[in-house]
C-alpha cells in the first residue's frame, strides 16, 4: 500500500528564532511516485523532512498521509520508513537483526520476518549477510541495511534525508541505482531531501527547488533546468550564465540580439535564459540564428567553454573537445526555442 503525502501551507520558526525556517510550502508526491526537495544548505529541506516523520512539530499548516492529518501522531504511527546521512543501525546486533528490529517489536511471524530479510538483502544486493554485525560492514554497505531496515515494515511513505552524501562519489551513483530499483520492487512513495541537483534528477520524476524556506519551484527535471521559474532558480541550477535583458511577448523576445521565437506567454521586462549547453555553433535553417563572434575558447578536456559576442551581447556555450571554433572566429549561433525560457528581472 502507498500512500500520497500532502503538505498544505507549512511553517515553522524555531524557538528564538528572528525568521522562519519554512514559509507556507505547499507540496504534494502522490502515491507511488519519488519527489526529490533540492536546495542550498540552510533552505529548511531536513527540517521539512522532520516534520513529515513526527521528529519536529511546525508552527502552522497540515501534513497528511493518505489524506489524514498525521500531525497528532507520534513517528512510529505515520507508517513511514526514514534513512538519514547516518545509517545509525544497531552495531550489536546483527545485519538481519537490525532489519527485523521494527518488525520484531510489531510481534510479526518469524517465518515471515525471515522472508522479509531475506527478499530486502536480495534487493540491496547483500544476499548472505544475515549474520553478520552491522559495525564489521563499510559506509556503503550499511547505507543499504538502513534502506532494508526502513522498508522492512512496508511503510507507505519512504523519507530520505541526504542518505548519500558521506559516500565517495562511485558509490553514490551506485546506491541512487540501487535506490530506483528497490522503488520499481516496493513502489513506496518516495521524498528524497538533497542539495546535489543530478542526484536529485537522477532519483526522482519531479523535483521541488526549496529556497530560503519557500517553494520556488515543483517540475519535472528536465523542464526545472529548461524552465526554471524565477532568476534564484536559474542561479541555483547553474543555468544563469546567460541572462539577456529585453522585452517578452507572448511567443517572442526583443533583445539586442534581435527577434527571438520561444515557447512562453511572458510579458513586459524579462530577462532571456538559455542553457551554455543549449546553444548550437554552426549553420542553421530558421529562426533564431544570429552571428557571433569567438572571443574565448578554454579547452576542459572533456568540453571546450566559449565565450562569444553578438550585437554587443557575450554568450557563453559549451561544444565537443574536437569542435574546430577558435578566437576571432565568425559563426552563426543557433538558439533553439525549446530551450529559452524568460524570467522577471
Ligand atoms: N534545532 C534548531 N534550532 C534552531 N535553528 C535551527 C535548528 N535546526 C535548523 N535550524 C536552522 O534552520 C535553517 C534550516 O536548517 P535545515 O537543517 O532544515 O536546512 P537544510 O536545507 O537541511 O540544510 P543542510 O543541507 O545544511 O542540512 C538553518 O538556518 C538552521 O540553522
Amino acid at each position: 500500500m502507498t500512500t500520497t503525502i500532502t503538505i498544505t501551507d507549512l511553517d515553522h520558526t524555531y524557538p528564538g528564532a528572528s525568521t522562519p525556517t519554512l514559509r507556507r510550502v505547499s507540496l504534494e508526491v502522490p502515491a507511488g511516485t519519488r519527489t526529490a526537495v533540492l536546495g542550498p544548505s540552510g533552505s529548511g529541506k531536513s527540517t521539512l523532512l522532520a516534520i513529515i516523520a513526527g521528529l519536529s512539530a511546525p508552527t502552522g499548516g497540515d501534513v497528511r498521509l493518505a489524506d489524514r492529518s498525521v500531525l497528532r501522531q507520534p513517528p512510529h504511527r505515520r507508517d513511514l520508513g526514514v534513512v538519514f546521512q547516518r545509517p545509525l543501525l544497531f552495531p550489536h546486533l546483527t545485519v538481519a537483526e537490525n532489519i527485523a528490529f521494527g518488525l520484531r517489536m510489531r510481534g510479526t511471524d518469524r517465518a515471515v520476518l525471515r522472508r522479509r530479510v531475506t527478499e530486502l538483502l536480495d534487493a540491496v544486493a547483500l544476499p548472505g549477510y544475515d549474520d553478520r554485525r552491522s559495525g564489521e560492514l563499510s559506509g556503503g554497505q550499511q547505507q543499504r541495511v538502513a534502506l532494508a531496515r526502513a522498508l522492512a515494515a512496508r511503510p507507505g511513505v519512504l523519507l530520505l534525508d541526504e542518505p548519500f552524501s558521506a559516500l565517495d562519489p562511485q558509490l553514490r551513483g551506485d546506491m541512487r541505482a540501487l535506490l530506483t530499483d528497490l522503488h520499481r520492487q516496493e513502489g513506496t512513495t518516495t521524498l528524497f531531501v538533497t542539495h546535489d541537483r543530478d542526484e536529485a534528477t537522477d532519483v526522482a520524476d519531479t523535483v521541488t527547488v526549496l529556497l530560503d524556506g519557500r517553494v520556488a519551484q515543483h517540475a519535472p527535471p528536465a523542464d526545472l533546468f529548461r524552465r526554471p521559474a524565477t532568476l534564484a532558480v536559474a542561479r541555483f541550477l547553474g543555468g544563469a550564465d546567460n541572462a539577456i535583458p529585453g522585452i517578452a511577448h507572448p511567443g517572442r523576445f526583443d533583445c539586442p540580439l534581435g527577434r527571438l521565437h520561444l515557447n512562453t506567454d511572458h510579458r513586459g521586462a524579462g530577462l532571456l535564459l538559455i542553457r551554455p549547453e543549449a546553444i548550437l555553433a554552426g549553420d542553421h535553417q530558421g529562426d533564431n540564428v544570429v552571428p557571433a563572434t569567438i572571443t574565448t575558447v578554454t579547452d576542459r578536456g572533456t568540453h571546450l567553454d566559449i565565450q562569444a559576442t553578438s550585437a554587443g551581447v557575450t554568450l557563453h556555450l559549451t561544444t565537443g573537445p574536437a569542435a574546430p571554433l577558435r578566437p576571432g572566429d565568425a559563426t552563426p549561433l543557433y538558439l533553439p526555442p525549446a530551450h529559452l525560457s524568460v524570467v522577471t528581472p
